[in-house]
């Protein structure tokens, strides 16, 4: 692997869902593959997980990691070629990320979409820049479009629990929220799914409010339902999320009552699993119920951040040496 920032930069996702779960039983087997290397974490947006599992993945490996929150103390920004800077920003990305690039061999990179223009964020201007400016492999901590490293882990959490016959189904299922949220995590999630449905490791379905469908690009082979109820029927896997509008895009559009999951929904189920990225908000996107109930697989979804992360450094010292 030289760069991890999709799916697509993955040859076999079977292959490193296995290594994720052989490094969970072994953290230390490869402990001096990351010696006198250097990870750089640029965050421009908060983060809980993902900072402290990447951190804690590259440490296992021997890495040394430093972190820079380029949001509060990094100089602002300029992005936009052939401007004057004459106004807020400080420095330019061609500088800032180049020079970044000199002090690491790895880069991770967080960076939101703004949620404004469709087109800028699903371009991915800022982390394509970056990419191309720094000079060394650069792992995605979530961008305008994407969480690969969360999908990631998300798939070694249904391999992992998974006990059944066949083919698991998954269901991907939109939550409410108050605030306009990016389609990165579900969309990643989506991507991944589809991917695994191809390689024949579960049946997917991507269940939401009208005028709330994902960009095509991400959903391919997927079943589209508008049905939360239908959709739910016979799930073995709920994963919950809240995105704003593609179509109308980054809005929050008026949707039905009942689109929280709740005890209830799950009788349906085939006594489904449920997952969410976390942060959560408590009985707004999820029920306080099944978060704290039986059939919550977040707080392991979440300690599994930590070995897809061990998983995809592994990979990428392997092609630095
Ligand atoms: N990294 C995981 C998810 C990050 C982001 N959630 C948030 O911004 C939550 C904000 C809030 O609840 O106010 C999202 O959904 O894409
Ligand atoms: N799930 C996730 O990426 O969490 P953080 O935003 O806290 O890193």
């Amino acid at each position: 692997m030289n760069q991890f920032t999709s799916v697509n930069d993955v040859k076999d996702i079977s292959q490193l869902v296995n290594d994720a779960l052989t490094l969970k039983q072994n953290p230390y087997s490869q402990e001096h593959l990351g010696k006198h290397k250097t990870i750089g974490l640029v965050f421009l947006n908060p983060s809980l997980r993902t900072r402290l599992s990447t951190q804690k993945a590259a440490i296992n490996l021997g890495m040394s990691v430093m972190v820079m929150n380029m949001d509060k103390e990094g100089w602002a920004l300029e992005t936009a070629d052939g401007v004057v800077m004459n106004g807020s920003t400080v420095e330019h990305i061609r500088e800032a990320a180049a020079v970044m690039g000199q002090y690491c061999d790895i880069l991770g990179l967080r960076s939101f979409p703004k949620l404004q223009d469709r087109d800028e964020d699903y371009n991915e201007d800022f982390f394509n820049k970056f990419i191309s400016y720094c000079g060394v492999p650069v792992v995605s901590l979530e961008s305008a479009t994407r969480h690969p490293l969360q999908s990631l882990a998300d798939l070694v959490t249904i391999q992992e629990t998974w006990k059944g016959e066949g083919r698991p189904k998954v269901v991907l299922a939109w939550a409410p929220h108050v605030k306009a949220l990016p389609q990165a995590v579900p969309n990643s999630f989506s991507e991944w799914m589809c991917r695994a449905q191809q390689d024949g490791l579960v049946d997917f379905t991507v269940v939401q409010p009208a005028g709330y469908e994902l960009s095509e690009d991400f959903t391919p082979g997927a079943t589209i339902s508008h049905d939360l109820d239908a959709a739910l029927e016979g799930a073995d896997y709920i994963y919950v999320k809240n995105w704003s509008s593609f179509a109308d895009y980054g809005k929050i559009l008026p949707f039905p009552e009942g689109w929280m999951l709740t005890g209830d929904k799950l009788k349906g189920t085939n006594n489904a699993r449920v997952m969410h990225c976390l942060p959560v908000r408590r009985d707004l996107e999820l029920s306080s119920e099944v978060l704290d109930g039986p059939n919550s697989l977040v707080i392991q979804e979440a300690g599994n951040r930590l070995w897809a992360a061990q998983a995809v450094l592994k990979g990428l010292l392997e092609n630095l040496s």
